[in-house]
């Protein structure tokens, strides 16, 4: 059974047709990567999914339930996070706290036991702060827990945001170009914690990138936007020799 099934998923912004007949199955722990040139539709997909943006058409199954027009923080709890294309941290708070605060969404105590700083509230706290040093350890920023978000580097930065997805316990991480900004070493290092990632929580993984180069050999398979529209779909080595692709997309860099 796929996690996500995605039908003729559709939007529209007043004449522009931004997504059409948009379908997708992803098996549970597939890493998928979704790709386009500019304005082909990708983060609309990512909007439709982690329910910012309502489709004009379609259907979004996620577990075997519908969660077509659920607001997001309710599909947040489904088991759906994303990170954005530009990084949205909290720059004066410190990295634990970032992480910390995205288990808000878990949280099963109360704010009076809180006020009152009832055991089950402590417990829960200490839980938290636990299960944010494993997260930002597996990011490998534990060394920078106590640091001002802000003050990090831009790659760690990117690499925080994954550890605030990750802490809302996802099945399925929705990455909006995650490798955006860093220099080759870094990106190349980031697919290789993604893989790990995926296997050490069992992750399902969809995955907005530009660059190819580090697409192909972390994805099982891959899905071609242009001007809103699917032209190709598959494994890497299929969409890569597709006509249409290299036409739209990959031009001359096809081959390299
Ligand atoms: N809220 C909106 N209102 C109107 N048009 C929108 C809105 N969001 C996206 N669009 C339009 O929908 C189309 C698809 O945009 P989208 O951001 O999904 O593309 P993208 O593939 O993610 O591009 P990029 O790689 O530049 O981020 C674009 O033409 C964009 O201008």
């Amino acid at each position: 059974m796929s996690i996500l099934e995605i039908k003729d998923l559709q939007m529209r912004f007043g004449g522009l047709m931004a997504l059409a007949d948009f379908t997708l199955k992803l098996p549970p722990g597939e890493l998928h990567g979704l790709i386009g040139p500019n304005g082909a539709g990708k983060t609309t997909v990512f909007n439709l999914l982690s329910g910012f943006y309502r489709p004009t058409a379609g259907e979004i199954i996620f577990q075997g339930a519908s969660i077509l027009g659920l607001p997001p923080q309710v599909v947040v709890r489904r088991g759906i996070a994303r990170t954005f294309q530009n990084i949205k941290l909290f720059q004066e708070l410190s990295v634990l706290d970032n992480v910390r605060i995205a288990f808000h969404c878990r949280r099963r105590t109360h704010l009076w036991q809180a006020v009152l700083r009832l055991p089950c509230f402590l417990a829960e706290e200490r839980s938290f702060r636990g299960q944010s040093m494993e997260v930002l350890t597996a990011l490998q920023l534990a060394d920078v827990a106590e640091d001002k978000a802000g003050q990090l580097p831009y790659g760690r930065q990117r690499r925080l945001e994954i550890a605030r997805a990750l802490a809302t316990a996802p099945k399925l991480l929705l990455l909006d170009e995650p490798a955006a900004g860093l220099n080759p070493h870094e990106s190349a290092e980031l697919m290789g914690l993604l893989l790990d990632l995926q296997q050490r929580y069992n992750l399902s993984i969809l995955l907005i990138e530009h660059d190819m180069k580090f697409l192909m050999p972390i994805c099982q398979r891959l899905t071609v936007l242009d001007h809103g529209l699917i032209i190709a779909q598959g494994p890497p080595a299929a969409v890569r020799s597709d006509r249409r692709v290299i036409q739209a997309y990959l031009g001359e860099d096809a081959g390299a």
